[in-house]
Protein backbone atom coordinates (compact mmCIF):
# COMPACT_ATOMS: atom_id res chain seq x y z
CA UNK A 1 0.00 0.00 0.00
CA UNK A 2 1.19 3.49 -0.77
CA UNK A 3 0.03 6.83 0.59
CA UNK A 4 1.53 9.89 -1.12
CA UNK A 5 2.37 12.87 1.08
CA UNK A 6 2.66 16.23 -0.66
CA UNK A 7 3.55 19.06 1.72
CA UNK A 8 4.51 22.54 0.63
CA UNK A 9 8.22 21.80 1.15
CA UNK A 10 8.49 18.16 0.08
CA UNK A 11 6.78 15.21 -1.59
CA UNK A 12 7.28 11.58 -0.62
CA UNK A 13 5.49 8.29 -0.19
CA UNK A 14 4.57 6.21 2.82
CA UNK A 15 4.82 2.57 1.72
CA UNK A 16 3.14 0.02 3.95
CA UNK A 17 3.67 -3.73 3.63
CA UNK A 18 4.71 -6.90 5.36
CA UNK A 19 8.19 -8.41 5.09
CA UNK A 20 9.17 -6.05 2.27
CA UNK A 21 12.02 -4.06 3.83
CA UNK A 22 14.73 -5.07 1.34
CA UNK A 23 12.73 -4.15 -1.76
CA UNK A 24 11.37 -0.97 -0.22
CA UNK A 25 14.88 0.25 0.68
CA UNK A 26 16.15 -0.73 -2.80
CA UNK A 27 13.54 1.54 -4.35
CA UNK A 28 15.71 4.43 -3.09
CA UNK A 29 18.74 2.96 -4.91
CA UNK A 30 19.41 5.99 -7.10
CA UNK A 31 19.78 8.22 -4.03
CA UNK A 32 21.48 5.68 -1.77
CA UNK A 33 24.11 4.69 -4.35
CA UNK A 34 25.23 8.32 -4.43
CA UNK A 35 25.43 8.62 -0.63
CA UNK A 36 28.92 8.62 0.95
CA UNK A 37 27.66 7.02 4.16
CA UNK A 38 24.47 5.38 5.41
CA UNK A 39 23.72 5.77 9.11
CA UNK A 40 21.00 3.97 11.04
CA UNK A 41 19.70 5.50 14.27
CA UNK A 42 17.74 3.10 16.42
CA UNK A 43 17.13 2.39 20.10
CA UNK A 44 18.37 -0.45 22.31
CA UNK A 45 14.98 -2.20 22.56
CA UNK A 46 14.31 -2.04 18.83
CA UNK A 47 17.82 -3.20 18.00
CA UNK A 48 17.55 -6.14 20.41
CA UNK A 49 14.13 -7.18 19.08
CA UNK A 50 14.55 -6.39 15.37
CA UNK A 51 18.26 -5.86 14.66
CA UNK A 52 18.64 -9.32 13.13
CA UNK A 53 15.73 -8.83 10.71
CA UNK A 54 17.00 -5.37 9.83
CA UNK A 55 20.58 -6.58 9.18
CA UNK A 56 19.35 -9.49 7.08
CA UNK A 57 17.19 -7.27 4.90
CA UNK A 58 18.99 -3.95 4.63
CA UNK A 59 20.76 -4.17 1.28
CA UNK A 60 23.68 -1.76 1.86
CA UNK A 61 26.59 -1.27 4.26
CA UNK A 62 25.73 0.98 7.17
CA UNK A 63 26.91 2.25 10.54
CA UNK A 64 24.51 2.03 13.47
CA UNK A 65 24.03 4.39 16.39
CA UNK A 66 22.02 2.81 19.24
CA UNK A 67 20.13 5.23 21.49
CA UNK A 68 18.55 4.49 24.88
CA UNK A 69 15.06 2.99 24.56
CA UNK A 70 11.95 5.15 24.38
CA UNK A 71 11.53 8.72 25.52
CA UNK A 72 15.04 8.71 27.02
CA UNK A 73 16.45 9.34 23.55
CA UNK A 74 14.61 12.67 23.11
CA UNK A 75 17.07 14.63 25.27
CA UNK A 76 19.71 17.31 24.70
CA UNK A 77 22.34 14.75 25.79
CA UNK A 78 21.34 12.19 23.16
CA UNK A 79 20.95 14.91 20.52
CA UNK A 80 24.51 15.97 21.29
CA UNK A 81 25.79 12.38 21.27
CA UNK A 82 24.09 11.73 17.92
CA UNK A 83 25.64 14.81 16.32
CA UNK A 84 29.05 13.81 17.69
CA UNK A 85 28.60 10.35 16.16
CA UNK A 86 27.85 11.87 12.75
CA UNK A 87 30.93 14.11 12.99
CA UNK A 88 33.16 11.22 14.09
CA UNK A 89 31.84 9.14 11.19
CA UNK A 90 32.80 12.05 8.91
CA UNK A 91 29.27 12.30 7.61
CA UNK A 92 28.69 14.98 5.00
CA UNK A 93 25.73 16.47 3.19
CA UNK A 94 25.98 13.41 0.93
CA UNK A 95 25.22 11.09 3.87
CA UNK A 96 21.81 9.53 4.49
CA UNK A 97 20.21 8.74 7.85
CA UNK A 98 17.59 6.10 8.66
CA UNK A 99 15.34 6.31 11.74
CA UNK A 100 14.56 2.73 12.76
CA UNK A 101 12.17 2.86 15.70
CA UNK A 102 9.08 4.35 17.21
CA UNK A 103 8.12 7.98 17.54
CA UNK A 104 10.93 8.69 19.99
CA UNK A 105 13.72 7.56 17.64
CA UNK A 106 11.90 9.18 14.70
CA UNK A 107 11.55 12.56 16.42
CA UNK A 108 15.18 12.60 17.62
CA UNK A 109 16.58 11.42 14.30
CA UNK A 110 14.50 13.89 12.32
CA UNK A 111 15.73 16.78 14.45
CA UNK A 112 19.34 15.61 14.15
CA UNK A 113 18.93 15.27 10.37
CA UNK A 114 17.31 18.71 10.16
CA UNK A 115 20.23 20.37 11.91
CA UNK A 116 23.37 18.38 10.99
CA UNK A 117 25.17 20.65 8.52
CA UNK A 118 21.79 22.45 8.32
CA UNK A 119 20.03 19.45 6.86
CA UNK A 120 20.80 15.96 5.56
CA UNK A 121 18.24 13.56 4.06
CA UNK A 122 16.59 10.91 6.21
CA UNK A 123 14.12 8.05 5.85
CA UNK A 124 11.67 6.93 8.53
CA UNK A 125 11.39 3.19 9.20
CA UNK A 126 8.67 3.03 11.85
CA UNK A 127 8.51 0.08 14.22
CA UNK A 128 5.50 0.98 16.39
CA UNK A 129 1.78 1.44 15.80
CA UNK A 130 2.07 5.00 17.05
CA UNK A 131 4.64 5.79 14.38
CA UNK A 132 1.95 5.71 11.68
CA UNK A 133 1.47 9.23 13.07
CA UNK A 134 4.96 10.31 14.12
CA UNK A 135 6.80 9.16 10.98
CA UNK A 136 4.57 11.21 8.69
CA UNK A 137 4.33 14.97 8.37
CA UNK A 138 7.76 16.20 9.44
CA UNK A 139 7.34 17.23 13.06
CA UNK A 140 10.70 16.51 14.73
CA UNK A 141 11.70 17.37 18.28
CA UNK A 142 13.38 16.64 21.57
CA UNK A 143 11.84 17.30 24.98
CA UNK A 144 12.81 19.97 27.47
CA UNK A 145 12.35 19.31 31.21
CA UNK A 146 9.86 22.20 31.16
CA UNK A 147 7.77 20.92 28.26
CA UNK A 148 7.20 18.19 25.67
CA UNK A 149 8.70 18.50 22.14
CA UNK A 150 9.78 22.05 22.88
CA UNK A 151 12.93 22.06 20.75
CA UNK A 152 12.49 20.94 17.17
CA UNK A 153 11.85 21.68 13.53
CA UNK A 154 9.48 20.88 10.71
CA UNK A 155 11.64 18.68 8.48
CA UNK A 156 10.19 16.12 6.08
CA UNK A 157 11.72 12.68 5.44
CA UNK A 158 12.61 11.40 1.96
CA UNK A 159 10.17 8.57 2.52
CA UNK A 160 8.53 6.30 5.09
CA UNK A 161 9.01 2.53 4.91
CA UNK A 162 6.47 0.84 7.17
CA UNK A 163 7.17 -2.89 7.37
CA UNK A 164 4.67 -4.43 9.81
CA UNK A 165 7.10 -7.25 10.62
CA UNK A 166 8.58 -4.75 13.07
CA UNK A 167 5.33 -4.42 15.01
CA UNK A 168 5.35 -8.17 15.81
CA UNK A 169 7.66 -7.70 18.80
CA UNK A 170 5.80 -4.78 20.35
CA UNK A 171 4.67 -5.19 23.95
CA UNK A 172 0.88 -5.01 24.33
CA UNK A 173 1.20 -1.73 26.23
CA UNK A 174 2.83 -0.13 23.16
CA UNK A 175 0.17 -1.52 20.81
CA UNK A 176 -2.46 0.08 23.06
CA UNK A 177 -0.54 3.36 23.25
CA UNK A 178 -0.12 3.58 19.47
CA UNK A 179 -3.77 2.80 18.84
CA UNK A 180 -4.73 5.98 20.71
CA UNK A 181 -3.46 8.01 17.74
CA UNK A 182 -5.57 5.85 15.37
CA UNK A 183 -8.57 6.67 17.57
CA UNK A 184 -7.61 10.37 17.47
CA UNK A 185 -7.43 10.25 13.66
CA UNK A 186 -10.90 8.70 13.60
CA UNK A 187 -12.29 11.31 16.01
CA UNK A 188 -11.16 14.28 13.94
CA UNK A 189 -12.25 12.83 10.62
CA UNK A 190 -15.00 10.22 10.55
CA UNK A 191 -17.86 9.37 12.93
CA UNK A 192 -18.59 5.99 11.30
CA UNK A 193 -14.96 4.93 11.69
CA UNK A 194 -14.93 5.91 15.37
CA UNK A 195 -18.21 4.05 15.89
CA UNK A 196 -16.63 0.97 14.29
CA UNK A 197 -13.69 1.20 16.70
CA UNK A 198 -15.92 1.77 19.73
CA UNK A 199 -18.09 -1.23 18.97
CA UNK A 200 -15.28 -3.67 18.12
CA UNK A 201 -14.48 -6.40 20.67
CA UNK A 202 -11.01 -4.89 21.02
CA UNK A 203 -8.94 -2.16 19.41
CA UNK A 204 -5.69 -3.98 20.25
CA UNK A 205 -4.50 -5.66 17.04
CA UNK A 206 -1.18 -7.43 16.50
CA UNK A 207 -0.13 -7.54 12.87
CA UNK A 208 -3.42 -8.42 11.23
CA UNK A 209 -5.08 -7.15 8.06
CA UNK A 210 -7.28 -5.13 10.41
CA UNK A 211 -4.20 -3.41 11.84
CA UNK A 212 -2.89 -2.56 8.35
CA UNK A 213 -6.30 -1.15 7.42
CA UNK A 214 -6.40 1.07 10.51
CA UNK A 215 -2.81 2.27 9.99
CA UNK A 216 -3.49 3.18 6.36
CA UNK A 217 -6.66 5.06 7.31
CA UNK A 218 -4.74 7.02 9.98
CA UNK A 219 -1.90 7.85 7.59
CA UNK A 220 -4.41 9.09 5.00
CA UNK A 221 -5.98 11.48 7.52
CA UNK A 222 -2.57 12.79 8.48
CA UNK A 223 -1.32 13.09 4.87
CA UNK A 224 -4.39 15.10 3.86
CA UNK A 225 -3.99 17.55 6.75
CA UNK A 226 -0.24 18.14 6.40
CA UNK A 227 -0.67 18.66 2.66
CA UNK A 228 -2.97 21.56 3.45
CA UNK A 229 -0.99 22.96 6.40
CA UNK A 230 2.59 21.78 6.88
CA UNK A 231 3.59 24.08 9.75
CA UNK A 232 0.47 24.16 11.94
CA UNK A 233 -0.89 27.56 10.97
CA UNK A 234 -4.45 26.24 10.70
CA UNK A 235 -5.93 22.74 10.21
CA UNK A 236 -2.81 20.91 11.41
CA UNK A 237 -3.82 21.97 14.92
CA UNK A 238 -6.59 19.35 14.66
CA UNK A 239 -3.90 16.62 14.86
CA UNK A 240 -3.23 17.94 18.35
CA UNK A 241 -6.61 16.85 19.70
CA UNK A 242 -6.06 15.55 23.23
CA UNK A 243 -2.44 16.69 23.35
CA UNK A 244 -2.70 19.87 25.47
CA UNK A 245 -3.85 17.92 28.52
CA UNK A 246 -2.01 14.75 27.39
CA UNK A 247 1.39 16.44 27.12
CA UNK A 248 0.87 17.99 30.57
CA UNK A 249 0.29 14.52 32.03
CA UNK A 250 3.39 13.15 30.25
CA UNK A 251 5.58 15.98 31.46
CA UNK A 252 4.24 15.95 35.03
CA UNK A 253 4.79 12.19 35.23
CA UNK A 254 8.36 12.44 33.97
CA UNK A 255 8.86 11.56 30.29
CA UNK A 256 8.36 7.88 29.56
CA UNK A 257 6.38 7.04 32.69
CA UNK A 258 3.01 7.54 31.02
CA UNK A 259 3.27 6.47 27.37
CA UNK A 260 2.42 9.13 24.79
CA UNK A 261 -0.68 7.33 23.52
CA UNK A 262 -1.89 6.65 27.06
CA UNK A 263 -1.63 10.37 27.80
CA UNK A 264 -3.34 11.26 24.53
CA UNK A 265 -6.25 8.96 25.38
CA UNK A 266 -6.61 10.76 28.72
CA UNK A 267 -6.46 14.07 26.88
CA UNK A 268 -9.13 12.96 24.39
CA UNK A 269 -11.62 12.38 27.21
CA UNK A 270 -10.77 15.77 28.72
CA UNK A 271 -11.45 17.36 25.31
CA UNK A 272 -14.78 15.57 24.99
CA UNK A 273 -15.82 17.09 28.33
CA UNK A 274 -14.78 20.54 27.13
CA UNK A 275 -16.50 19.94 23.78
CA UNK A 276 -19.81 19.31 25.54
CA UNK A 277 -19.81 23.04 26.38
CA UNK A 278 -19.27 24.21 22.81
CA UNK A 279 -20.92 21.76 20.42
CA UNK A 280 -23.33 18.89 19.98
CA UNK A 281 -21.54 16.21 21.99
CA UNK A 282 -23.08 15.31 25.34
CA UNK A 283 -22.16 13.59 28.60
CA UNK A 284 -23.65 10.28 27.46
CA UNK A 285 -21.20 10.14 24.57
CA UNK A 286 -18.24 11.17 26.74
CA UNK A 287 -19.11 8.48 29.28
CA UNK A 288 -19.51 5.84 26.55
CA UNK A 289 -16.12 6.83 25.09
CA UNK A 290 -14.47 6.68 28.52
CA UNK A 291 -15.97 3.23 29.15
CA UNK A 292 -14.69 2.07 25.74
CA UNK A 293 -11.20 3.35 26.58
CA UNK A 294 -11.19 1.75 30.03
CA UNK A 295 -12.42 -1.56 28.55
CA UNK A 296 -9.44 -1.50 26.20
CA UNK A 297 -7.03 -1.04 29.10
CA UNK A 298 -6.08 2.65 28.94
CA UNK A 299 -4.75 3.70 32.38
CA UNK A 300 -6.93 6.59 33.53
CA UNK A 301 -5.84 6.12 37.17
CA UNK A 302 -2.74 8.12 36.18
CA UNK A 303 -4.77 11.35 36.32
CA UNK A 304 -5.18 11.01 40.08
CA UNK A 305 -1.42 11.18 40.57
CA UNK A 306 -1.35 14.87 39.60
CA UNK A 307 -3.34 17.83 40.85
CA UNK A 308 -4.68 20.39 38.42
CA UNK A 309 -2.13 22.84 39.87
CA UNK A 310 0.71 20.45 38.97
CA UNK A 311 -0.60 20.16 35.41
CA UNK A 312 -1.13 23.91 35.01
CA UNK A 313 2.53 24.84 34.54
CA UNK A 314 2.74 22.41 31.61
CA UNK A 315 -0.68 23.31 30.17
CA UNK A 316 0.43 26.93 29.95
CA UNK A 317 3.44 25.93 27.80
CA UNK A 318 1.33 24.30 25.10
CA UNK A 319 2.68 25.37 21.71
CA UNK A 320 -0.76 26.35 20.46
CA UNK A 321 -1.22 28.99 23.18
CA UNK A 322 -1.55 32.52 21.84
CA UNK A 323 -0.86 35.66 23.89
CA UNK A 324 -0.94 33.53 27.05
CA UNK A 325 -4.36 32.01 26.30
CA UNK A 326 -4.70 28.25 25.81
CA UNK A 327 -6.16 27.08 22.48
CA UNK A 328 -7.83 23.68 22.73
CA UNK A 329 -8.81 21.52 19.79
CA UNK A 330 -12.43 20.55 20.40
CA UNK A 331 -15.14 18.78 18.42
CA UNK A 332 -18.47 20.27 17.34
CA UNK A 333 -19.31 16.63 16.73
CA UNK A 334 -17.21 13.62 15.81
CA UNK A 335 -15.35 14.39 12.58
CA UNK A 336 -15.69 18.16 13.01
CA UNK A 337 -12.78 19.66 14.96
CA UNK A 338 -12.30 23.36 15.71
CA UNK A 339 -9.95 25.45 17.86
CA UNK A 340 -11.29 27.26 20.92
CA UNK A 341 -9.55 29.64 23.34
CA UNK A 342 -10.16 28.41 26.90
CA UNK A 343 -9.20 30.26 30.06
CA UNK A 344 -7.65 28.55 33.08
CA UNK A 345 -10.79 28.92 35.19
CA UNK A 346 -12.73 26.84 32.70
CA UNK A 347 -9.84 24.36 32.39
CA UNK A 348 -9.99 23.87 36.13
CA UNK A 349 -13.78 23.40 36.18
CA UNK A 350 -13.53 20.74 33.48
CA UNK A 351 -10.60 19.10 35.24
CA UNK A 352 -12.85 18.73 38.33
CA UNK A 353 -15.66 17.27 36.16
CA UNK A 354 -13.12 14.85 34.66
CA UNK A 355 -12.00 13.60 38.07
CA UNK A 356 -15.62 13.23 39.14
CA UNK A 357 -16.49 11.22 36.02
CA UNK A 358 -13.42 9.01 36.52
CA UNK A 359 -14.49 8.34 40.11
CA UNK A 360 -17.89 7.17 38.81
CA UNK A 361 -16.58 5.02 35.95
CA UNK A 362 -13.45 3.51 37.52
CA UNK A 363 -15.26 1.81 40.40
N1 LIG B 1 6.38 13.75 15.19
C1 LIG B 1 5.09 13.50 15.35
O1 LIG B 1 4.23 13.91 14.55
C2 LIG B 1 4.66 12.66 16.50
C3 LIG B 1 3.37 12.11 16.51
C4 LIG B 1 3.00 11.33 17.58
C5 LIG B 1 3.90 11.05 18.60
N2 LIG B 1 5.14 11.58 18.54
C6 LIG B 1 6.15 11.25 19.57
O2 LIG B 1 6.40 9.86 19.46
C7 LIG B 1 6.83 9.35 20.72
C8 LIG B 1 6.05 8.11 21.05
O3 LIG B 1 6.30 7.16 20.04
P1 LIG B 1 6.11 5.59 20.31
O4 LIG B 1 4.85 5.35 21.00
O5 LIG B 1 6.40 4.93 19.03
O6 LIG B 1 7.18 5.33 21.43
P2 LIG B 1 8.72 4.87 21.47
O7 LIG B 1 9.45 5.26 20.28
O8 LIG B 1 9.19 5.36 22.79
O9 LIG B 1 8.56 3.29 21.49
C9 LIG B 1 7.85 2.70 22.55
C10 LIG B 1 8.68 1.60 23.24
O10 LIG B 1 8.68 0.44 22.42
C11 LIG B 1 10.01 0.07 22.07
N3 LIG B 1 9.90 -0.44 20.71
C12 LIG B 1 9.72 0.27 19.59
N4 LIG B 1 9.55 -0.54 18.55
C13 LIG B 1 9.63 -1.80 19.01
C14 LIG B 1 9.50 -3.07 18.40
N5 LIG B 1 9.20 -3.18 17.10
N6 LIG B 1 9.64 -4.15 19.16
C15 LIG B 1 9.89 -4.03 20.49
N7 LIG B 1 10.00 -2.86 21.13
C16 LIG B 1 9.87 -1.74 20.40
C17 LIG B 1 10.84 1.31 22.27
O11 LIG B 1 12.17 1.02 22.56
C18 LIG B 1 10.13 1.97 23.45
O12 LIG B 1 10.58 1.39 24.65
C19 LIG B 1 6.60 10.46 21.73
O13 LIG B 1 7.83 11.06 22.02
C20 LIG B 1 5.70 11.42 20.99
O14 LIG B 1 5.87 12.75 21.44
C21 LIG B 1 5.54 12.37 17.52
O1 LIG C 1 1.52 16.00 13.50
C1 LIG C 1 1.02 16.79 14.29
O2 LIG C 1 0.85 17.98 13.99
C2 LIG C 1 0.60 16.36 15.63
O3 LIG C 1 0.25 17.18 16.46
C3 LIG C 1 0.65 14.90 15.91
C4 LIG C 1 0.74 14.55 17.38
O4 LIG C 1 0.19 13.23 17.50
C5 LIG C 1 2.16 14.49 17.91
O5 LIG C 1 2.17 13.95 19.21
C6 LIG C 1 2.96 15.77 17.86
O6 LIG C 1 4.31 15.51 18.11
C7 LIG C 1 2.50 16.78 18.87
O7 LIG C 1 3.10 17.97 18.51
P1 LIG C 1 3.33 19.19 19.47
O8 LIG C 1 3.51 20.32 18.51
O9 LIG C 1 2.13 19.36 20.34
O10 LIG C 1 4.53 18.90 20.26
ZN1 LIG D 1 0.60 12.48 19.48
Amino acid sequence: MRVPVATKSHQYDVVLGHNFLAGAVKSFDDKLQKADKLIVFTDANVWAAQGAYFRANFPYDFEVFVLPGGEACKTFEQYNAAQTFLLEQKCSRKSFIFALGGGAVGDLTGFVAATYMRGVPFIQIPTTILAHDSAVGGKTAINHPLGKNMIGAFYQPEGVIYDTVFTETLPEREVRSGTAEVIKHAMISNAAWLQELMTADTVIHFNTDELAKQLKAGIEVKAKIVAEDETEQSVRKYLNLGHTYGHAIEAAAGYGKVAHGEAVMIGLVYCLLLSERYGELDRDFTTAFLRFAVKNGYPFEAVNNYSFEQLTEYLLKDKKAEYGVLQFVLLTKIGEPFVQPIDLTECKEVDAEFRQLLAEVLV
